[in-house]
């Protein structure tokens, strides 16, 4: 019999460190694979189409709504994002575990899809530290930082939701709270699946 893999999904406020988080966790954990989203938001820096995500135009992206290739797609700060499910469906079930770094609305649709899936919600230490790392990362212009500072308060509300909050002051520390979720998750799949083989065998069902 063959299982699917397990789906995390991790989302914070704008600048709390979940790709800092997630990407280290995915050099650490061979068997995490990321989900690469669509997005209309333009490029920054260094970004290539592809690795951090499809850049789409509008009306891509509108067709690929009309044509239902999204499990979960949000309005984001002013630009749409989604998760293709090609990008996850066909992973999982190989049986790979696979990672989705999204915002609080795309995880609640994934919840709905994924019963199993297991929510993540990245928190900053304080509103101060929020506002200098998404100043200091230098990527967004002072209109755009106070704007995801403004949808942060709106996120945050949401936090009771989900089925993790992890305070990423200290980065090492939350990458082991990451890692641990992963792990105790794994473990908890592990023996849901033994008990059902047990289950299984002692009816004679193959
Ligand atoms: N624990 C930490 N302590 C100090 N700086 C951190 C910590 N974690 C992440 N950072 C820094 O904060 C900035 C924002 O982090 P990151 O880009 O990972 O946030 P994000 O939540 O993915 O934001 P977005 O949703 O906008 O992509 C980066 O410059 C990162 O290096
Ligand atoms: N609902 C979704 N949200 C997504 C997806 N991919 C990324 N995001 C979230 O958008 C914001 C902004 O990201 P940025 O790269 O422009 O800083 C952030 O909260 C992401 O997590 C997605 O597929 N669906």
């Amino acid at each position: 019999m063959d299982y699917p893999g397990n789906l995390f999904v991790v989302a914070a406020p704008s600048g709390a460190g979940k790709s800092s988080l997630v990407k280290a966790l995915l050099e650490l954990d061979s068997l995490v694979h990321p989900s690469i989203s669509h997005t209309t938001r333009a490029p920054r820096g260094q970004e290539k189409h592809g690795r951090e995500y499809f850049f789409a135009s509008e009306s891509e992206f509108d067709a690929m709504v009309e044509g239902n290739a999204f499990v979960e797609w949000a309005l984001v700060h002013g630009n749409r994002y989604g998760t293709s499910k090609k990008a996850i469906e066909e992973r999982i079930a190989q049986g790979s575990d696979v990672i989705l770094e999204i915002d609080f609305q795309g995880a609640l649709q994934i919840k709905k899809a994924f019963a199993n899936a297991v929510l993540v919600f990245i928190l900053p230490p304080s509103w101060d530290e929020l506002r200098s790392r998404l100043e200091r990362r230098g990527e967004d212009s002072p209109e755009v930082i106070e704007r995801r500072l403004k949808n942060a308060a709106v996120e945050m509300e949401q936090v009771h939701k989900f089925d993790f909050v992890i305070i990423n002051e200290l980065f090492e520390r939350a990458l082991f709270d990451l890692k641990a979720v992963v792990h105790a998750q794994r473990l908890k799949y592990a023996a849901q699946r033994r008990a059902r083989a047990d289950t299984f065998e002692s009816l004679n069902i193959t």
